[in-house]
């Protein structure tokens, strides 16, 4: 055992030398842990049996009925056991204080080609669906850019791609959950059955109302590559405008508006629009296999076209779908501040990324307070129409570029219907039942904090929730959020959820989703005592 004069000693380097940390420890340990992963999915697909899922759900069942006997005090609020550095959320729910029941749930069920479903145990990972689907000619219809995002934990949280303009949010492409409620009882949720309420309420649930053991999506086909065109854009007006007009916010998405759109905002006057369509192979069209190790990380290569004005590429499928996985959109920047030189990607690219799990397991206190309060990483969902505001709000609060621009349709379901609220009925599409929102990505170490100037992260952060709860919008739940309960219970619409706690008896058997989100940390101390602004 070290002295703990030594341990403290110890912890300080390993926070002063997190790039030694990132490169000497996370990035192989990431290779080393997908290499025993894949071992591990070989083995299962050896071994598999279709008997196998029936009998692991029987097992899930066994243990929350016997959670039922135990006496009232011994029973803690039910969670899985994944460990939590494991996932992608940036906060570190607390795990060791609740009653954990495994979910070893990692397979692909069937593939219903007629009716262009998949149905899917939750532990399989946007990587395993990709390497399935593909192949065969199908893709999620909303695939998310990060290997490691589990089918899952996205439905339970939420997720949102570069065809959401289309598909909607990732849920709404989900036409059926299987449920292990809080009694030990399996129900199959669709939104039709007696289960509609749980069906409506499930997505952005974060597991606060039973354990996932199935579920089936929607899948669409395929063309092996996307036909992207890059278009540099000066002038804010003239690219949120863009934007506006190739998602469809002001008419129905005709069947040619582009299947794929983005934005990258590099300053507050210049952005570039990607716009993808299914294509063949075209030989008069250059290849850009982007996600190969080598390769230029993807943001870096689309600013690019700032100066080499309007073009098109050809890009496989898979590799268009992970694109922002090797530099984690460009969240690995500022931690590897070498990564995307030439020599290190030819030498050293194919370690990348770092697995978010090893970035969070090599987590001491300080680096969780360092994230916490000189970092900033949010994803919200806001209406499109708000858009030069958005970016105005952003910049002045985070002076953070590049910014992530990703329409997305928002289906008004009508009233009490899940934890969404109803778009207003000013940024409805005409003739339709949806409005054009857009997911604002934020990452990185926002620019006050770089040049040392006074910056507050509570203050900051809790106006741009302030504008969000005013235009109708809501944070995405894997991030901080900096939000007291009453304001949440603004943001979201949780009357049909309590409900459906009650009926479900979740109700002291699963934490409440504001619990089960909230950061871990004392957010007012930890902000009052970086106040400097
Ligand atoms: C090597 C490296 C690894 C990183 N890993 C992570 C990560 O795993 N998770 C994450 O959320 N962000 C990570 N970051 C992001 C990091 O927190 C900021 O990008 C950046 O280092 C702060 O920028 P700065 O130039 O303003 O501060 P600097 O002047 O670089 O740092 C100011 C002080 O903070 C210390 N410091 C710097 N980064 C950290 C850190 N991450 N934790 C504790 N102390 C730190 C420095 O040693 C220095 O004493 C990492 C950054 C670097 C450089
Ligand atoms: N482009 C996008 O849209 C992206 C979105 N994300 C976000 O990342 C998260 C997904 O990350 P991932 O690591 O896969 O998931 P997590 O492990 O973070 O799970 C997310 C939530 O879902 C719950 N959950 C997961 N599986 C089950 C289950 N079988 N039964 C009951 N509850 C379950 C978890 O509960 P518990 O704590 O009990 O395990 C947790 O609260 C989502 O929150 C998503 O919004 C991330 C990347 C990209
Ligand atoms: C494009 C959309 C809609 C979402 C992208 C979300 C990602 C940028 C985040 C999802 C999980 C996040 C985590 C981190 C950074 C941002 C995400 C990848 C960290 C790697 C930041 C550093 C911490 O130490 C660990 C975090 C894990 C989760």
């Amino acid at each position: 055992m070290l002295p703990d004069s030594l341990k403290s000693w110890l912890i300080q380097w390993l926070e002063d030398h997190r790039e030694f940390v990132v490169a000497v420890f996370c990035l192989p340990a990431s290779l080393l842990f997908t290499v025993l992963m894949r071992f591990k999915a070989y083995v299962r697909w050896l071994t598999s049996d279709p008997q196998r899922h029936d009998s692991n759900v029987r097992e899930i069942q066994q243990r929350v009925q016997q959670w039922n006997k135990l006496p009232p005090e011994d029973r803690r609020l039910l969670c899985t056991s994944r460990p939590n550095w494991l996932s992608l959320s940036t906060t570190f729910f607390q795990k060791h204080l609740h009653h954990q029941v495994p979910i070893p749930l990692y397979d692909i069920l069937e593939l219903n080609e007629a009716d262009m479903t998949v149905r899917v145990e939750p532990m399989v990972t946007i990587g395993d669906i990709t390497e399935y689907l593909i192949p065969r000619g199908y893709s999620l219809a909303v695939t998310i850019e990060l290997t490691d995002a589990t089918l899952g934990g996205l439905a339970f949280g939420t997720g949102m791609s570069t065809h959401s303009h289309k598909a909607g949010l990732y849920h709404e492409t989900i036409t059926s959950y299987e449920v292990v409620l809080a009694d030990g009882s399996l129900v199959k949720a669709t939104a039709d059955n007696e289960y509609v309420d749980l069906f409506k309420t499930l997505p952005w649930c974060h597991g606060s109302l039973g354990f996932l053991v199935a579920m089936t999506i929607k899948i669409v086909k395929i063309k092996p590559y996307i036909k992207i065109k890059y278009i540099p854009v000066r002038g804010q007006k003239k690219y949120c405008d863009m934007l506006r007009e190739f998602s469809g916010t002001y008419e129905k998405v005709p069947k040619e508006f582009p299947d794929y759109i983005e934005g990258t905002i590099y300053s507050k006057d210049e952005a570039v629009i990607m716009v993808g369509d299914y294509a063949d192979y075209d030989p008069n069209i250059p290849v850009n296999s982007c996600s190969k190790w080598h390769k230029p990380w993807f943001y870096k290569h689309v600013e690019t076209f700032l100066e080499k004005g309007e073009s098109e590429e050809l890009i496989p499928l898979r590799d268009y779908l992970l694109r922002h996985n090797r530099a984690i959109f460009w969240v690995v920047e500022d931690m590897l501040s070498f990564g995307n030189k030439t020599i290190f990607r030819y030498l050293f690219g194919w370690l990348l990324p770092p697995k978010p799990a090893f970035l969070k397991w090599t987590t001491t206190p300080g680096i969780r307070a360092y994230t916490f309060t000189k970092q900033v990483f949010q994803d919200i969902v806001l209406p499109i129409k708000e858009l030069e505001r958005q970016i105005e709000i952003a910049s002045i609060l985070f002076e953070k570029f590049p910014l992530l621009v990703y329409p997305c349709k928002i289906i008004d379901h009508g009233p009490s219907s899940g934890q969404l609220k109803r778009p207003d009925s000013k940024y409805l599409v005409p003739g339709t039942n949806y409005a054009m929102y857009n997911d604002l990505g934020v990452y990185g170490v926002p620019g006050k904090v770089k040049d040392k100037k006074p910056y507050n992260p509570v203050a900051a952060m809790r106006k741009m929730e302030d504008f969000t709860r005013e235009v109708g919008g809501y944070s995405f739940l894997y991030a901080d959020i900096f939000m007291t309960r009453e304001e949440f219970e603004v943001m979201f619409d949780l009357s049909l959820y309590e409900e459906v706690r009650k009926k479900y008896k979740a109700d002291g058997a699963f934490p409440h989703l504001y619990d089960k989100v909230k950061p871990e940390l004392d957010v007012f101390a930890i902000g009052e005592e970086n106040a400097i602004a």
